[in-house]
């Protein structure tokens, strides 16, 4: 006999990108269905004005919303503003924290991911993941004197271009900036830009709007803040004034190829007569002790010992599988995430998973990796959805074109970065060959190239040259005959490809 269909319906698991998009994408695939959208944040994420760049370079911006707007926009869907604190994926259900019970039918788990923190819980270590530890350290930057950046990926390049009026020493593992996003030749060419002065007045780009009254946020309980919020985005630091307590507009000190060895509070470090070292302004002078005294003192791998206000540890994420755990013997990831094959299902029956929580397991296609980005959480929660929908109806789906080719555009030093396929040559070994353009402080063009095919790019300033390497990587057309003509600043491409 025929096992009977489990009642219920369809539910969505966190007000992310990755979540809302898969919410939004089911409401309009059942439109006679509730689709429940269970979140633990007071406000969701919304995708607007999105715009297909080329065949798969998409940009658009995000609006943080009360879900009553989602509602409204998609009358399906119900948002409940409570966190998942259990999943028994035998029954088929979830309990929130304040205590109700879903049944569903398919469930996609969109809950994030939290920041990996170094010396979690120190009190002078800061992370930055949601509006909330935003809004901390902005206010924590007001009173500071010099900060120490932690970390090499995203949020420490942004930081350290972004702000003023206060010493920053920055620590990386790497022997050059931004090691998640570029090579060495592109951390140069940026690097120049971030030890010049920041001459001209910045321009403005506020993309992300934050459109919840303080008011709202202020009503959120005792026990919710121990849920994380959503992730920030594009822009996240538009509406926020990153300066600390001077007058100067920047200043930055990086320590290279080392990592934090102990952090000590300030008591601590009197008892110890260590000496920490003074803001080194002048890289060519000698070092000097400092005179000053500091809240914290971090000691890094290289011996050297600074003093600051606070730690920012821009150490990467970690998904944020642990409420779904207990008692569910999912498939994970090296990297701590669910396990998703290639219908974004994971291990367990009926439980889907996208956006940063998940861990990609399928084959994928040569030119693609999984970044934990915004853009992958809104295609994740998109597909994941037509998935959903495809399984209920009893066929499978072919992988969504957007998994085709890794395709990232952002911005970096207020340079539009674009990023394609293979971009720092990953897993290529030695079998590749790379061709560079550069124009100082104008524009850097990397390309990476296997067997005379392009399989990635690195496109920095205004290279119009997007849509051209997209369609070369994508089509692997043989392009050994043309050499370096390739990068030919006096060649038109377009027309060349045509
Ligand atoms: C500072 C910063 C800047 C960034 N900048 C960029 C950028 O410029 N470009 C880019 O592409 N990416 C950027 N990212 C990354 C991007 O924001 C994330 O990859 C993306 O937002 C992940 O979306 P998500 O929906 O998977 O997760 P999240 O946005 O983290 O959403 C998770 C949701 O789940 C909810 N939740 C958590 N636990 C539970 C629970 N137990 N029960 C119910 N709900 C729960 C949360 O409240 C939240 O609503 C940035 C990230 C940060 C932190
Ligand atoms: N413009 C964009 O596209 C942006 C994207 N993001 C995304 O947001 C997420 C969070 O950003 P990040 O925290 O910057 O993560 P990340 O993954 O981009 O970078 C983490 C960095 O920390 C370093 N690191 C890890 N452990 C360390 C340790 N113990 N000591 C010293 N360094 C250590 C890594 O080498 C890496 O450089 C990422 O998924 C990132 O891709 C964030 C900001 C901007």
């Amino acid at each position: 006999m025929e096992a009977a269909r489990p009642a219920g319906t369809f539910v969505v698991v966190g007000g992310g990108i990755a979540g809302v998009t898969c919410a939004e994408q089911l409401a309009v695939s059942f439109p006679e269905e509730d689709i429940l959208l269970v979140t633990a944040s007071p406000v969701i994420k919304a995708v607007t004005n999105f715009r297909q760049v080329s065949k798969v370079l998409e940009e658009f911006d995000v609006e943080e919303q009360p879900g009553t707007m989602l509602e409204s926009r998609f009358p399906n869907i119900k948002v409940i503003e409570s966190g998942v604190k259990q999943l028994k994926s035998e029954d088929h259900c979830i309990f929130t924290e304040d205590g109700r019970e879903f049944v569903y039918k398919k469930v996609c788990l969109c809950a994030g991911a939290k920041p990996k923190l170094i010396y979690e819980g120190n009190p002078r270590v800061l992370g930055i993941r949601d509006t909330d530890s935003a809004q901390e350290f902005q206010k924590e930057l007001a009173k500071a004197r010099r900060i120490m950046i932690v970390g090499n990926g995203g949020i420490a390049l942004e930081l350290a271009y972004e702000i003023e009026g206060c010493e920053v020493v920055w620590a990386i593992k790497d022997k050059a900036i931004g090691n998640t996003f570029f090579d060495a030749g592109a951390a140069e060419f940026l690097t120049s830009k971030l030890m010049s002065e920041k001459s001209e007045a910045k321009i403005a780009h506020k993309r992300t709007i934050y459109t919840v009254e303080e008011a709202k946020k202020e009503t959120r309980t005792k026990s919710k803040a121990d849920y994380v919020g959503s992730a920030l985005g594009p822009d996240w630091h538009g509406g926020l004034a990153l300066k600390g307590t001077e007058e100067f507009s920047h200043s930055i000190h990086i320590e290279t190829r080392c990592e934090v060895k102990k952090i000590y509070l300030e008591e601590e470090f009197k008892i110890m007569k260590k000496k920490s070292l003074a803001f080194p302004k002048d890289h060519h002078k000698s070092v000097t002790a400092d005179k000053e005294m500091w809240p914290v003192y971090v000691e890094l791998t290289n011996g050297k010992i600074y003093g600051c206000d606070f730690l920012v540890s821009a150490t990467g994420v970690t998904p944020n599988v642990h409420p779904f755990l207990h008692r569910n013997n999912f498939a994970l990831g090296e990297d701590g995430g669910l396990r998703v094959d290639d219908q974004m299902r994971t291990s367990l029956p009926d439980i889907y998973a996208a956006g940063d929580i998940c861990t990609a397991c399928w084959q994928p296609s040569p030119v693609w990796q999984q970044m934990r980005l915004w853009t992958q959480a809104r295609q994740m929660g998109c597909y994941a959805a037509k998935c959903m929908a495809a399984a209920s109806m009893g066929h499978p789906i072919d992988m969504d074109f957007s998994f085709e080719l890794f395709a990232h555009v952002t911005k970096f030093f207020n340079y539009k970065v674009v990023l394609l396929g293979k971009y720092n040559a990953q897993g290529l070994g030695a079998d590749h060959e790379l061709m560079l353009r550069c124009t100082r402080g104008q524009e850097y063009v990397k390309v990476v190239m296997q067997n005379g095919r392009m399989v990635g790019a690195v496109l920095i300033g205004e290279t119009d040259l997007e849509e051209t390497f997209e369609n070369l990587i994508l089509n692997q057309m043989d392009l050994s005959s043309y050499g370096e003509e390739l990068l030919d600043p006096n060649i038109d491409i377009e027309d060349y490809f045509d």
